[in-house]
């Protein structure tokens, strides 16, 4: 892993500050890098709650999430919500999904095409059923996207589309319409390399993440 200065961006996440460690990608660009598999379970566990508190009152029937980061996502936003069963989309074929839905994932910030699988067998899990998509970060919203329409395509609803952080701001045309679905914990920006350290790239700033906070009073 190849670490930038400055070596973290303070990000704040469901209330609390989280230092992320800056990564360089390649000459040009950088990310503060979300890793929640390795954050702990105290994290997982306020993630999860404060996402479940987002969308308990849509009353979701099941929590689907994307491996592999999305997983303790899943996990966590169904606990708080009193879900006991949660569904996977996996990015890698195993035996056992030899006849699996399957979903492109229009990327063009990874060098390989992927895609998303749904077990068909999981398929009765989903339909007719009021879902709530997650995952860890929404950044350019292809992942996102797939995943929401594997899930239609199963016969569900998406109710919502939780993450832990946005970031930039290419996920909302991704989305389209189903950006208003979004429930997020925080965002961050993307960064630029310049003179070997890490500036924030004004592109992908949101309005409203540079907009003052309204004084109150
Ligand atoms: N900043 C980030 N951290 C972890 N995973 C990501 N995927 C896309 N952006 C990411």
């Amino acid at each position: 892993m190849r670490l930038i200065a400055p070596d973290y961006y303070d990000v704040d996440i469901a209330g609390e500050t989280t230092s992320l460690p800056m990564l360089q990608l390649d000459d040009q660009r950088a990310i503060a890098l979300l890793m929640d598999i390795d954050m702990g379970l105290a994290f997982a566990d306020r993630v999860g709650r404060a996402l479940a508190a987002r969308f308990a009152a849509m009353t979701p029937e099941i929590v689907v999430g994307s491996a592999t980061l999305g997983i303790p996502v899943a996990m966590e936003v169904s606990r708080h919500l009193g879900l006991d069963k949660y569904l996977i989309l996996q990015k890698s074929p195993k035996f056992h999904l030899a006849d699996a839905l399957e979903e492109p994932v229009r990327s063009i910030t990874s060098d390989k095409p992927q895609r998303l699988l749904l077990d068909r067998r999981q398929i009765p899990l989903l339909q007719g059923r009021r879902v709530v998509v997650v995952d860890d970060v929404i950044a350019t919203g292809a992942s996102m996207a797939a995943a929401m329409r594997l899930v239609r395509r199963a016969g569900a609803t998406v109710l919502g589309a939780g993450t832990i952080l946005t970031e930039g701001i290419a996920w909302r045309e991704a989305l389209a319409e189903d950006a208003a679905l979004v429930q997020r914990l925080g965002r961050i920006p993307q960064f630029r390399v310049v003179d070997g350290e890490a500036r924030l790239d004004p592109a992908s700033v949101e309005a409203e993440m540079t907009r003052p906070e309204p004084v109150s009073g």
